[in-house]
């Protein structure tokens, strides 16, 4: 009897690791989570243990191994396993002791705005965007990397030594997983490579001259080599874990892989992920397009020769992070799931607007010295007002992000796919279709980033063999949310919205930015 096989995804988030593990109908057979602890030492700043994040993984495999056995099946048929990770979020080494030198940067965390506000100083520091893809701002690797070279004191001696590594946490786990300096594989893929700054987005190598310009000396410093999301060997195997000896075949960011995961293979197909923040890539085919709106852009995925897809971005720094933030910080609600009810209390937001700008706004605004701000409290404001005003600043933001992906590609969207831990809200998903005034199209199983890092590693070992063979998965249990308001109340609210977005602005002086 031929036993039917397996992949497994490792799904290292902002807030939770995940180990997935699906069946070759991209059904999801056995899963386990961990939430691990978030670092905030100041103001603005956003930390995590390196370690941490490798044993939580390490929890996550062997806890879906155990469930996946106990369903009757055998380790050994998976056969492949990927990795989708938060991007950008920077971790450094040392490559002999394999030791991190500081805690993990994520990718939220701003402390490098003052280095920023300096370096847009630097003559070029406009042309950036058209070698890499992304304007310059504390959300890319690159400022995190400079910093802690900076003001680091163990990062500077590696650097000066010749033995730091830098990686994005794709990185960072491949070489831990594969036992760190034994085998020392310090690889990478495009669509992490294209969120430090330092990948040439048409060459998709590092770019010599992107390097100068952040004076980043290359011998001083390993980064990892840039091989592609989907490939049987470059990436190892695992040296620990209930999947010891499993080999490790994809590797794509959070944000590609939800892409990749709702089918978005051809130029045209958009998705939008609402986790702790909100990114929506919108693939644009196998030719970068540079924004002119405020988008970045990145690489969607590189399944090999012609299947390299580049996709326009929208980021949202604060989106199910907002939701935590009213749950955590003010007990409005008991969890994140009881916002759409609070906000149902209510008809409207009674004309309060929340700009969510904790860390600043990112696309398509990119306002560094803007900090939240609830505009238009009365004495009649409820929390179901306050509840509602959070969960439309990420609808609107959308919109906005929609708005720049139009100027930029010239071709309106007709369809967003959704995904991530606030699609769970019917309201949030009504809401958003409301504002841009077309469908919001959300599928039954919905760990789809899960299931793109699972597609990229099965494609490597011939699980699927090409994008047909994936039509039917996923397909079942979708739910379409349709615009119930009319176009000129849209256009009002958002009106709104831009207005706030505008008194929002300058709030921290030049020098507290
Ligand atoms: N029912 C819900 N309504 C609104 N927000 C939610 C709901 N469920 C989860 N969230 C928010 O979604 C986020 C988690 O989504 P997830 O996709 O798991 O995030 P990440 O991958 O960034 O860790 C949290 O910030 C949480 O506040
Ligand atoms: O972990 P998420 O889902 O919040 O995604 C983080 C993004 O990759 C940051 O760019």
């Amino acid at each position: 009897m031929i036993r039917p096989t397996f992949v497994g995804a490792i799904d290292q988030g902002t807030t939770s690791s995940r180990f997935l593990i699906f069946n070759q109908k991209g059904d999801m057979v056995a899963t386990h989570q961990l939430e691990f602890p978030q670092h905030y030492p100041h103001s603005g700043w956003h930390e995590q243990d390196p370690e941490v994040l490798v044993s939580s993984v390490e929890t996550c495999i062997n806890g879906a191994v155990e469930e996946f056995e106990n369903a009757g099946h055998t380790r050994e048929q998976i056969v492949a396993v990927g990795i989708t990770n938060q991007r950008e979020t920077t971790v450094v080494w040392d490559k002999t002791t394999g030791k991190a030198l500081h805690n993990a940067v994520v990718w939220t965390d701003a402390r490098s705005q003052e280095l920023v506000r300096k370096l847009k100083h630097r003559i070029g520091s406009g042309e950036l965007i058209s070698r890499c893809g992304i304007p310059l701002s504390t959300y890319p690797s690159a400022s995190k990397l400079l910093w802690l070279l900076e003001n680091a004191p163990a990062v500077k001696e590696a650097y000066e030594a010749g033995t730091l590594a830098f990686g994005t946490v794709d990185s960072w786990l491949v070489y831990k997983l594969n036992g760190g300096p034994a085998r020392n594989i310090h690889v990478t893929d495009p669509s992490n490579a294209s969120r430090t700054m330092f990948m040439n987005i048409e060459t998709l190598e590092y770019d010599d001259d992107l390097l100068d310009w952040f004076r980043i000396d290359r011998k001083k410093v390993t980064l990892p080599k840039i091989v592609s999301s989907s490939h049987p060997q470059a990436y190892g195997s695992l040296t620990f874990t209930a999947l010891k000896g499993a080999r490790i075949t994809g590797c794509l960011g959070d944000q590609s892989a939800a892409l990749v995961g709702q089918k978005g293979f051809t130029a045209g197909l958009a998705k939008n992920t609402y986790g702790t923040g909100c990114f929506l890539l919108y693939n644009v085919g196998p030719k970068p397009v540079i924004s002119k709106h405020g988008l970045m852009t990145t690489v969607a995925f590189d399944f090999g020769e012609g299947k390299r897809m580049y996709a326009l971005e929208g980021s949202i720094a604060t989106a199910g992070s907002s939701v935590t933030f009213l749950v955590e910080n003010f007990g409005f609600i008991e969890s994140p799931s009881k916002l759409s009810a609070l906000a149902e209390e209510v008809e409207d937001s009674g004309g309060c607007t929340f700009v969510t700008a904790f860390s600043g706004l990112f696309a398509p605004y990119w306002i560094d010295d803007a900090r939240g701000t609830i505009f238009g409290i009365t004495a009649y404001t409820k929390r179901g007002h306050i509840a509602r005003a959070t969960l439309e600043a990420t609808c609107f933001q959308t919109q906005a992000i929609l708005k720049a992906m139009e100027k930029d590609s010239g071709a309106p969207l007709t369809e967003l796919r959704v995904d991530g831990g606030m699609c769970a809200s019917d309201l949030i998903m009504q809401t958003q279709s409301d504002f841009i005034g077309f469908p919001v199209n959300r599928p039954g199983m919905r760990e789809t980033t899960a299931l793109g890092a699972a597609m990229a590693a099965g494609f490597a070992v011939g699980v699927w063999k090409s994008f047909e063979d994936l039509k039917d998965v996923n397909n079942e249990g979708r739910t379409i949310f349709r615009p119930q308001i009319s176009e000129k109340e849209a256009r009002k609210r958002f009106a709104r919205w831009e207005k706030a977005v505008d008194m929002s602005r300058g709030w921290l002086n030049e020098a507290e930015v």
